[in-house]
């Protein structure tokens, strides 16, 4: 256990850290600073593994806990004061002696992968925080597909977190060089790893993502082999592998993220095939995910050029030349207008960010 702060500063004594069971959770020097920062009282830091109907699992020196939201913090959450807690957050717990733990603060978020709510929801869920490496899986073969990987790219970049391409299922294709190929093209420089749970092949090379007790999470589609994926990573059968039906579609699927710590080292977070994933103010992730074009627009003759008719259009001319494949540049006009839409309806919890960021900023160099 950290001891409280030792100068009576008249702030609220820190909760409670117990560094030998979080570190393997992820904690740290950068956690530790950011906790000081937040000053919150509180009894004990712990890390959100899952959310089951408003309830979160917590990880805490006990053990996993089960620990509700006040209503202070749903008002808080609503007037954009405070984050609804994600799995992978760091939250401050009030322990009451006999009764049942609560949320007292959530820490501020080193990344966060967040997309416009879906269905009937209005603005932004936060997916998962704290991460530093999303896995973009897919399966070798008809999931391939370049337009939707750029679209997780650019969410993943929004959010600050490194992006890598996992692709599974290779013991069941002979020749992947189309795929790779097609990723690269759509991903530039993002790495780009072969897969088989099942023979193990390319299995130890993700390790590397996971030194120093770094987090990553599992994006992709339903059926791609997240969960299996996953239990090789672990060591263990803790999700329930998707049984193929004949149409293709998997049957006992993941139906919650949850996070789970590994016996190598890190942490890995599991997520359900998404069917929509709607981007939010996320101009600067879909900028990062389409480098290249952003590099060749700025030869463009209009500083405002839109690459549809101008004159003097560097981008169209890359098209024309054969240099630039036309769906991705309408991959990357597409996702610009649907980030710039969602950024003009505005953000919830906006003032919340930016002081995480101011945070951060201040944080920066202290990252690993
Ligand atoms: N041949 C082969 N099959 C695999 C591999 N990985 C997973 N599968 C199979 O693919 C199917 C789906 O795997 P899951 O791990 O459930 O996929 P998922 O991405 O977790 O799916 P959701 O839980 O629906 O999100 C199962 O039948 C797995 O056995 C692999 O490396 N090779
Ligand atoms: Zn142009």
């Amino acid at each position: 256990m950290v001891p409280v702060n030792d100068v009576n500063d008249g702030s609220p004594p820190l909760p409670r850290v117990d560094e030998a069971v979080l570190a393997p959770y992820g904690w740290g020097a950068w956690q530790q600073e950011a906790l000081a920062q937040l000053g919150s009282g509180g009894d004990e830091v712990g890390r959100v593994c899952a959310e089951h109907q408003g309830m979160f699992m917590v990880r805490l020196a006990g053990g996993e806990r089960a620990a509700a939201l006040p209503g202070r913090m749903r008002r808080a959450v609503s007037r954009g004061e405070a984050e609804w807690p994600a799995v992978g957050d760091w939250v401050v717990v009030d322990l009451p002696p006999g009764g049942s733990a609560v949320i007292r603060a959530v820490l501020p978020r080193s990344t966060r992968l967040a997309r416009k709510a879906a269905g009937e929801q209005r603005g932004e869920q936060v997916l998962a925080a704290n991460l530093d490496v999303a896995f973009l899986v897919s399966a070798l073969g008809r999931d391939i597909s370049p337009r939707r990987l750029e679209r997780y790219l650019a969410l993943t970049m929004e959010g600050g977190v490194t992006p890598v391409v996992l692709l599974t299922k290779a013991d069941l294709h002979v020749d992947p060089s189309h795929a790779v190929a097609a990723v690269q093209a759509a991903a530039p420089g993002v790495p780009v790893h072969l897969l088989s749970s099942h023979t193990g092949q390319g299995l130890e090379a993700l390790d590397a993502y996971f030194t120093g007790g770094r987090t990553g999470v599992l994006l992709g589609s339903s059926g791609v082999g997240k969960s299996t994926l996953l239990n090789r990573l672990i060591g263990a059968e803790m999700q329930v592998v998707g049984t193929l039906r004949a149409d293709g579609k998997g049957r006992h699927t993941t139906t919650h993220r949850q996070l789970f710590s590994r016996p190598a080292g890190g942490v890995i977070i599991d997520t359900p095939g998404m069917r929509e994933l709607g981007l939010w103010d996320a101009e600067a992730g879909v900028s990062g995910a389409f480098a290249d074009i952003e590099a060749l627009a700025e030869r463009c003759r209009f500083s405002d050029c839109r690459h549809e008719q101008e004159p003097g259009c560097a981008v169209a001319a890359a098209v024309a030349a054969g240099e630039l494949d036309r769906g991705r540049l309408e991959s990357f006009l597409g996702l610009q207008v649907e980030a710039r839409r969602a950024a003009a309806r505005g953000t919830q919890g906006r003032g919340e960010r930016v002081l995480g960021r101011a945070l951060l900023a201040r944080l920066g160099r202290r990252r690993r």
